[in-house]
């Protein structure tokens, strides 16, 4: 199989590589496992030196990587740009991480004779199999940490963003970074499944959708020892209180649920609005709002709503507003594809205020990746939480308006790992974990604590001569 990428500026192919075959992969693991022992005894300072390389790397080529994301995934340059200064910010970011949460050190004071110590053993080769929609920043996110804890990495990228992929492949080596510390695999989901089935493979580490989690999930039964970190989808609600001015909801439903062509895993999918005197208006403002948003190409300067990452895509998408209409939903602003590219959705609304509970559960069931956004009215503030967590995932949330009583009240009753009070759904920050509840992940939160998950601890007591004090003493 050729993996095959196409400009969404200029047309042109900007990849064309044959996928790595089963023999290839197996080279590749076996060099990452031996160039792995060796990482691990390269100093911290070392390691951090490399990775700060690499962020330099990137600040310097930014307006190139720029320019490739936009033209590989079709995002619109100041996203991209976007994409690019997170990717810089990760760096420092997960140095930080690594000194606050996984350094070694003896514990203080000392107990007594007795010190406590621990360490952090790398957990060897750290398989990263990338999304499409942040295809720099998101596999950063965990390549920076697992090099810093001194793992070797292979990484696949998504099949959609492979250039953008080789692109930060180069950019590792260039810094300095020896070659088989970080080496790549090209290929869709069977190259993943090869790789993840060699045993030199210490932990398994994927963003992308649920059901693509289940599934390796699955491959991985009866391997314990395989770290595996999720980072899944969501189906993420927005509140929307009363008291909320009608163009400032139109702003922040219509950017939590639209950027980047809501395809953002942090996108709301639904947005709850307590009925009052102002719902209709909230809602009004909401639809002319994001009637007027501007659909283009990368290419196009007036644009604020980009492609899909492709037809395929937008095919989905469709499929999926049609099952939305079967469930009894009522278009607000029909789904339309823009004559201009089979890829360019243009963002659509759907009411789902009389559907029956079952038809709701089953909206907050399904995962969509696109500019669909759905609304529903409920009769008070406590009929919103329960709409809002009506969902098996757990991924994001958000409240407008109300009281920090009222926020802490959705935080802890809404079941998301990423809560925000009176701003978007999307934005998470760097500093802070990020990671879905429930079925949106599997409790190892990337963000500020992927480093944890890149090593494991090793604790000892250690006595300056043999002992035999009754270890019964050590209490703390
Ligand atoms: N929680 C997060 O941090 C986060 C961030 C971004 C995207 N996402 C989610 O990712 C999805 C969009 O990205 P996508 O379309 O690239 O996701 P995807 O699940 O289709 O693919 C992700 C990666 O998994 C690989 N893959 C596919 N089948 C596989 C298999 N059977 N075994 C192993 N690997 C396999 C793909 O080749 C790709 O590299 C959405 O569901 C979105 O919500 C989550
Ligand atoms: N960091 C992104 C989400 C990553 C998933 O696609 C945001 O919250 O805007």
């Amino acid at each position: 199989m050729n993996l095959q990428s196409v400009s969404f500026i200029s047309g042109e192919p900007i990849f064309d590589k044959k996928a790595t075959n089963k023999q290839e992969i197996g080279e590749i693991l076996e060099k990452a496992k031996v160039a792995g022992q060796i990482w691990a005894n390269v100093s911290v300072a070392d390691r951090i030196e490399c990775v700060r390389q690499f962020g330099a790397f990137v600040s310097a080529h930014r307006d190139q990587i720029s320019k490739l994301i936009s033209s590989e995934v079709g995002k619109l340059p100041w996203d991209a740009d976007g994409e690019v200064s997170a990717s810089i910010a990760k760096v420092e970011l997960s140095i930080a991480a690594m000194e606050t949460r996984r350094r070694d050190r003896i514990l203080q004071p000392s107990n007594g004779p007795v010190q406590r110590q621990v360490r952090y053993r790398p957990i060897g080769v750290g398989l990263v199999l990338g999304p499409f929609n942040f295809p720099l920043h998101l596999p950063g996110g965990q390549i920076i940490p697992l090099l810093l804890a001194g793992n070797a990495v292979v990484f696949k990228p998504s099949e959609k963003a492979t250039a953008v992929g080789q692109w930060m492949m180069d950019a590792w080596h260039q810094s300095g970074l020896p070659r088989d510390v970080m080496q790549w695999i090209v290929g869709a989901g069977d190259t993943a499944v090869t790789a993840i089935d060699r045993p030199e493979v210490g932990g398994v580490f994927l963003t992308g959708s649920r059901a693509v989690g289940q599934a390796i999930h699955r491959q991985l039964a009866g391997r314990p020892e395989v770290m595996l970190a999720l980072e899944l989808g969501g189906n993420n609600p927005i509140i929307v209180t009363e008291s909320v001015p009608p163009d400032t909801v139109a702003k922040l439903v219509s950017f939590s649920a639209f950027v980047s062509a809501g395809q953002r895993c942090t996108c709301a999918r639904r947005a709850i609005f307590v009925d009052g005197n102002d719902s209709n208006h909230q809602i009004n403002a909401l639809v002319i709002a994001t009637e007027k948003l501007s659909a283009g190409l990368p290419g196009d300067n007036r644009a604020e709503v980009g492609p899909l990452i492709d037809a395929t895509a937008a095919k989905r998408l469709k499929q999926t507003y049609d099952e939305l209409l079967h469930l009894g939903c009522k278009p607000l602003l029909p789904f339309a594809v823009d004559p201009r590219h089979p890829a360019l959705v243009r963002p659509s609304i759907l009411d789902a205020t009389d559907i029956s509970p079952d038809g709701l559960a089953a909206i907050g069931a399904m995962e969509w990746f696109g500019p669909l956004l759905v609304v529903q009215r409920v009769k008070n503030f406590e009929a919103a939480i329960h709409a809002a967590a009506r969902t098996p995932y757990g991924l994001a949330a958000s409240l407008l308006g109300g009281s920090k009583a009222m926020f802490d009240q959705f935080a802890a009753g809404v079941g998301a790992g990423v809560v925000n009070w009176n701003g978007p759904t999307t934005g998470a920050a760097g500093a802070l974990p990020f990671g879905g509840l429930d079925a949106s992940g599997n409790h190892r939160p990337a963000g500020y604590y992927a480093i944890d998950f890149c090593s494991d601890p090793v604790s000892s007591l250690l006595r300056d001569e043999p002992s035999t004090d009754d270890p019964w003493s050590i209490v703390s």
